[in-house]
């Protein structure tokens, strides 16, 4: 239970100023709900039994009323129900829409940390965990752990209340029902919320490992389908998901038992408490006492049901709130965040050249480089080919280049401006075409201009589309404005491809960075492409990871890398000369 106020007290630290303060008032209202309640009741109470009886009524403090006010008092009594409801709707009302603000207010931090999260970082999540991070952490927290202990001062004074009617009408009685109930709910809250707390953490790890399985599933489809694997992942996903749902069947059953083991309480209260008042008075103190615990336990006992389901959900959702405080407090600490370097100096508009001078390159807690030493000069509109064994650390040369990641230590320049100086003006103009052009479901034209919005210039979506041999697909149909169906579904993979390069075109790049971008189109469609980039030969540099070697024979510089090191550089001839490897897979391909 300490726990549970510890992880309470330390999200206040990273909920927005003024949300302790909010939830605090929140609370005494609520209490104060409770006490309108009870005073409600208290007055139905007095006044049924002498309505009921023709006798006048009494009330406490004001003594007997007289015959003409009872009228006022049952309107009284109306009231008060009424100013309740509106009271108590009004109050939650305000709160959930205050709580859905701090949600909200959490998400985006929680999304912004993610966007600013270094690239490696970054690219480590999966779908599961960002959605998990960003979205479910936070409304779970909201709806399992705070809301709920918002309820306990107010089910806390119910209690209270109830008790101090039986001790001012009997103490010894109110003594013993206070021992009794104490151990009664000790004894739930060490074994009810200790089992919620753990069913907590099994719900959340295993409902996010089924999500992530399903994820990657989907990725692979077309693999797991021809590899006949959709059973063996079926049979994966439902053992996780068969501990994540016995989870939440233990987490709402652990939230009904308490209901039940209170009422039980009751009937071992009254043998507890008539017996110890029979021992201390005989049977007419028995009595006395057991028709007063009966009347009390009545209201004490829903409290502290109530009191018990708080506790239990919020034990189910401790691990979400603490998510949420780590990911927040990193975030805040800057811990695994990269900070934008802002632009210190002006990209020139017409670079002469791209130079990379002994750079190294080491990925976070790696022992080793990933690159070393590498130093190389590209002149603006020249093109220059990226080739080596699988794991030699391309894909890492390319992330550098994109402005993704930075150098370890060495210098890369642009003209004479360093390019950390000038990376977000440099992102602007470097186009990237992956292996595979990840399409989202929305039109043709928000995906060239990779916008979920509408604010696009359709002039350079068709210029972009038709640079990339794709003109076809404006004329088609509702032009630009088709949608391209999730993952890009209705149009065909060449077509996908060369959407990608229409992407890369549309900022108008310096640089196109491609990563065996022209590995999935066929023959014809390749050199489509290829003539279609040399046509932009001069004006656009070229950076390509090829495997396949005739893509490159006429490109003006080859990089040949080796376990991070270039082993050669020069154009295709030269390092054929400097590289028996490369000179032995330049044969095989037949291209000497
Ligand atoms: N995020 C990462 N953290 C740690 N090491 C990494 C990470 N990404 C890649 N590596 C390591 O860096 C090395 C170079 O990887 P990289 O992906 O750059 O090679 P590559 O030449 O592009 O390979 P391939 O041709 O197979 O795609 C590899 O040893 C790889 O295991």
């Amino acid at each position: 239970m300490k726990s549970i106020w510890t992880t309470l007290r330390k999200l206040f630290t990273v909920l927005p100023e003024g949300a302790k303060s909010y939830y605090v008032r929140y609370s005494i209202a609520t209490g104060l709900l409770a006490i309108l309640d009870t005073l409600a009741l208290a007055l139905i109470v007095l006044v049924v039994t002498p309505l009921a009886s023709g006798k006048p009524i009494e009330l406490p403090l004001l003594g007997v009323m007289p015959q003409n006010a009872t009228i006022w008092i049952v309107v009284a009594i109306c009231v008060l129900f009424i100013l309740k409801g509106v009271f108590a709707v009004v109050l939650h009302w305000f709160a959930t829409r205050r709580f859905a603000r701090y949600e909200l207010y959490v998400g985006d931090q929680l999304f912004r940390g993610y966007t600013r999260a270094s690239w490696e970082k970054r690219s480590q999540m999966s779908t599961a965990e960002v959605t998990r991070v960003v979205d479910s952490s936070m409304a779970n927290t909201n709806i399992g752990f705070i809301l709920p202990l918002s309820q306990i001062p107010g089910n806390a004074l119910t209690f209270v209340s109830a008790l101090a009617v039986l001790v001012v009408a009997q103490p010894f009685t109110a003594l013993i029902a206070f021992v009794y109930l104490s151990l009664v709910s000790a004894f739930m809250l060490f074994v009810v919320s200790r089992r919620s707390q753990r069913a907590g953490r099994n719900n959340r790890k295993y409902a996010y490992r089924a999500a992530t399985i399903m994820t990657e599933m989907v990725d692979a489809l077309k693999e797991v389908v021809l590899r006949d694997k959709l059973d063996e992942i079926g049979r994966v996903v439902s053992k996780n998901r068969s501990v994540a749902t016995r989870a939440r069947a233990n987490i709402s059953f652990l939230g009904i038992v308490p209901k039940y083991a209170f009422e039980s309480a009751l009937i071992g209260g009254f043998l507890i408490i008539g017996g110890a008042a029979y021992l201390r008075g005989g049977f007419s103190e028995a009595l006395v006492a057991i028709s007063l615990f009966a009347a009390s336990g009545f209201r004490m006992m829903p409290a502290m049901n109530a009191v018990q389901a708080s506790f239990t959900s919020a034990a189910a959702n401790q691990v979400y709130a603490q998510d949420v405080i780590r990911e927040l407090t990193d975030l805040r600490s800057g811990t695994g965040i990269q900070e934008e370097h802002q632009d210190v100096a002006e990209l020139p508009t017409g670079p002469q050249s791209l130079t990379l001078e002994n750079v190294h390159f080491r990925y976070p807690g790696a022992a080793d480089d990933v690159l070393s030493n590498v130093s190389f000069k590209v002149p603006f509109g020249s093109s220059l080919a990226i080739v080596g064994p699988s794991g030699s650390g391309k894909s890492t040369l390319i992330d550098l280049l994109l402005g993704l990641s930075v150098p370890t230590s060495g210098s890369m320049r642009i003209d004479g401006a360093e390019l950390r100086d000038v990376m977000r003006q440099w992102r602007n103009r470097v186009g990237y075409v992956p292996q595979r052009v990840a399409l989202f479901d929305a039109s043709i034209a928000q995906n060239v201009a990779l916008t979920w919005e509408s604010d696009y210039d359709s002039e350079r979506v068709i210029h972009a589309l038709q640079r990339a041999h794709l003109g076809e697909l404006a004329d088609r149909g509702a032009g630009i404005e088709e949608r391209v169906g999730e993952r890009g579904a209705s149009i065909s993979g060449g077509q996908q491809q060369r959407l990608g390069i229409a992407r890369a075109l549309y900022s108008d790049p310096f640089v196109m960075v491609m990563d065996e971008a022209t590995s999935a189109l066929d023959t014809a469609t390749e050199n489509r492409v290829t003539e279609s980039m040399r046509e932009l030969q001069g004006e656009v540099t070229f950076i390509t990871v090829a495997h396949r070697l005739a893509t490159i024979r006429e490109y003006d510089q080859v990089c040949y890398l080796d376990r991070g090191e270039i082993l050669g550089n020069g154009t295709f001839e030269e390092v054929v000369e400097q590289v028996p490897e490369f000179r032995l897979q330049a044969e095989l391909a037949g291209l000497l």
